[in-house]
């Protein structure tokens, strides 16, 4: 299949990567209405995973696959323990739940060839293998695709935000961003008007927000305002003090006379609702702990912002490096913000850390 044939590069990928988030995100809808207590896992890093999370990577893995055969995929889980006995009675939801969400029938957008629609079921081995696919190292050359089936597990556990999540990196530069949120509302000035979106962005061509239930139709592009008053803003953060410093943002709001209090969610939601104009910056600063960012967590999110006139950022100014493999590297933070302000939320983040080493 060539890139790019509906007129500008990689539009061919952003159609399968909304393809593939459409049907991820409906299947995690309906997982959630009918979650169980024996279809969530402790992984190795004590963190959820649930079937909700297998299911839609093999999902969006194999839709992936069919279009583009010889691309790696980096994905966040891997099947290994859907293969031991213990992981049956999962196994088996799993690839019930997959295998309903790719032989639905076609729907405007989708292509044939991605082996989609009724009578296009997959066997168990290869549902699992499918999720087996995301096993890919990364790496700085050529293209590959990232997936977080269920970013902010912790947020679907608790039905609040998540986020179903695709990038397609060429060279390790993020050029497609998909992201889709179903509990986040379409409008967010009037909630009541209903839930789940869908954020797209192509490097060079803008970035957009479509309908989870009509992905075809209905566009809006987005533009993060450009402010320049730092008391206008409030911060995006991660609802988990575990994941991200909390007092490290207290900090710098405090430092920037931020009026406003942060805005704490769940998941790559904070870039898409940072993206469509809330919040003004999103800061993500260690706790310290040695835990590396994972490239699935930021590609989709860094893309979208970018196109909607940010800038993603570490505490040293440095953009974000997708080629270092499946992690980030060493863990400088992220700071994603409006062009017009990044530099001065960047200058009272490097204050904060040199006030705070002084004091050592
Ligand atoms: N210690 C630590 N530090 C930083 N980040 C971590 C850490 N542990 C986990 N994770 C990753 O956080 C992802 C969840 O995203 P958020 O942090 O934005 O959401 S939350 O508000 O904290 O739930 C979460 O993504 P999912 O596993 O897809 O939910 C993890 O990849
Ligand atoms: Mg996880
Ligand atoms: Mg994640
Ligand atoms: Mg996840």
């Amino acid at each position: 299949m060539s890139s790019g044939s509906e007129g500008y590069p990689y539009s061919q990928e952003e159609r399968v990567a909304i393809a593939a988030v459409t049907r991820a995100c409906t299947l995690t809808s309906s997982v959630f209405e009918t979650l169980v207590k024996n279809e969530t896992l402790t992984k190795g890093d004590k963190s959820p995973v649930t079937v909700g999370d297998f299911a839609a990577q093999a999902v969006i893995s194999a839709i992936i696959h069919a279009a583009f055969p010889h691309d790696p995929i980096v994905g966040e889980e891997d099947a290994s323990d859907l293969r031991v006995e213990s992981g049956r009675s999962m196994k088996d939801r799993i690839v019930a739940l997959a295998n309903d969400a790719l032989t639905t029938p076609l729907v405007a957008g989708e292509d044939p060839a991605w082996n989609l629609g009724p009578g296009t079921t997959r066997t168990d081995e290869q549902i699992l293998e499918a999720i087996d696919r995301g096993n890919y190292g990364g790496g700085n050359t050529g293209r590959m695709w990232t997936i977080d089936p269920i970013d902010g597990t912790k947020g679907f556990l608790r039905g609040e935000q998540y986020a179903v999540c695709v990038s397609f990196v060429v060279d390790s530069q993020v050029k497609v961003g998909v992201i889709g949120c179903p509990n986040l509302p379409v409008d967010p000035s009037e909630p009541s008007k209903g839930l789940g979106a869908i954020f797209s962005a192509v490097r060079g061509h803008g970035a957009r927000q479509l309908s989870i239930s009509n992905p075809t139709q209905g566009s809006i592009a987005l533009r993060i305002p450009q402010i320049s008053e730092s008391e206008d803003l409030s911060f995006l953060e991660s609802v988990e003090a575990a994941h991200s410093s909390h007092s490290f943002n207290d900090r710098v709001a405090a430092l920037l006379n931020v009026q406003k209090p942060p805005t704490r969610m769940d998941s790559q939601a904070k870039y898409a609702c940072l993206a469509r104009g809330q919040g003004g910056a999103y800061l993500r600063m260690p706790t310290g702990v040695g835990y590396k960012e994972k490239i699935w967590d930021h590609a989709p999110g860094e893309v979208l912002v970018v196109e909607a006139g940010g800038i993603v950022t570490d505490s040293r100014g440095e953009p974000l490096n997708f080629g270092l493999g499946r992690t980030l590297g060493e863990n400088y933070g992220v700071i994603a913000a409006a062009k017009s302000i990044h530099p001065k939320i960047l200058a009272a983040v490097q204050k904060v850390q040199n006030d705070a080493k002084a004091k050592v």
